[in-house]
């Protein structure tokens, strides 16, 4: 099979089962518990999503593995290299998009890569033909010798996604990939997100939105207060509560119950009056049913 030019050389040869291993992390600021021994294992050839509230500590957790920020206490792997003791090791299997916008505006889209590629010491030839590669496949081509000041918020975010993949990573980190996107660019990110897992990158991803969470991850971490508070896949985490949600409105509030067949919950309904809604159940409903707060602020 001739390799994908996105897969690097080091992840056709060894599959390792767990790519990331993070065991018992912990961060405090000053009183802040921000995340609070954190055990957590992600599979090579994941898409896994750290769902929760601002301030529940995904930020924080991303910024410990990415080696942005130290931890208080606690240890984690990526590839076998250990985040405090082996920097060099883990800055090259790991891409990282941040959550703030970080390009350069003052250069072209190129530009912004090449510097990129020089940081990690890519040979020109090299450089070029991937600087080409990527641009391509997030449909940039067009624009790389455009100021990036000129783009659009979802060009932005695909050259931040494509810079992060220049030195060929086996994992890449994205702090909220579409936080303030509109619909439309959104499902276009999500679906390089695809794209590039399926050519084998490993991603691990946070995000407020209920709906990225079920749209791209094959299993999901919910953090609250920066402890985990559930994991699974999003079909295994919903089962938990119950597939099938019926929603009863009365005293200015909504009730919910949850059922694990439309069969049950259609012989609960036919019990009631008024204004009653039967639907399947989401992330959202699993994450009010174990804190009874939502997850989306905005
Ligand atoms: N540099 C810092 N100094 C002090 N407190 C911090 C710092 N960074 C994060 N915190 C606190 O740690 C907690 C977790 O924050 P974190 O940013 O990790 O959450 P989050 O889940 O990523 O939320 P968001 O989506 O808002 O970024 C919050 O209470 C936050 O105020």
């Amino acid at each position: 099979m001739v390799p994908h030019p996105l897969v690097s050389k080091s992840l056709e040869r060894v599959k390792t089962e767990q790519l990331i291993k993070i065991l018992g992390l912990t961060k405090c600021y000053g009183q802040i518990r921000a995340v609070d021994n954190l055990y957590l294992k992600i599979h090579e050839g994941e898409i896994f999503g750290l769902l929760g509230p601002n301030g529940a500590g995904k930020t924080t957790t991303v910024r410990m593995l990415t080696m942005l920020t130290r931890p208080t206490s606690g240890e984690a792997y990526i590839a076998g290299y250990e985040i405090r003791r082996d920097l060099a090791k883990v800055r090259q299997v790991i891409g990282v998009v941040p959550q703030h916008f970080n390009l350069d505006n003052e250069l072209t889209a190129w530009e912004n890569l090449e510097l990129h590629g020089r940081l990690y010491h890519i040979p020109a030839p090299e450089r070029n033909r991937r600087i080409e590669e990527l641009l391509d496949f997030v449909e940039l081509k067009a624009r790389a010798d455009d100021l990036v000041g000129t783009f659009s918020g979802g060009m932005k975010r695909r050259l931040m996604i494509i810079r992060a993949l220049l030195h060929k990573p086996r994992v890449l980190f994205m702090d909220e990939p579409t936080v303030g996107l509109d619909p439309q660019a959104r499902r276009k990110i999500w679906d390089f997100i695809r794209r590039l897992n399926n050519e084998g990158v490993t991603v691990l991803l946070t995000t407020h939105y209920i709906e990225e969470a079920e749209a791209l991850c094959h299993r999901v971490g919910i953090m609250d207060k920066g402890k985990l508070i559930a994991l699974g896949s999003p079909a295994e985490l919903k089962q938990k509560v119950g597939r099938i949600v019926v929603e009863t409105f009365k005293d200015k509030e909504t009730e919910y119950r949850f059922f694990s067949s439309r069969e049950e919950a259609l012989g609960y309904a036919r019990e009631l009056s008024g204004n009653i809604v039967i639907r399947e159940s989401n992330l959202e409903d699993v994450f009010v049913e174990l804190t009874g707060r939502k997850v989306e602020a905005d």
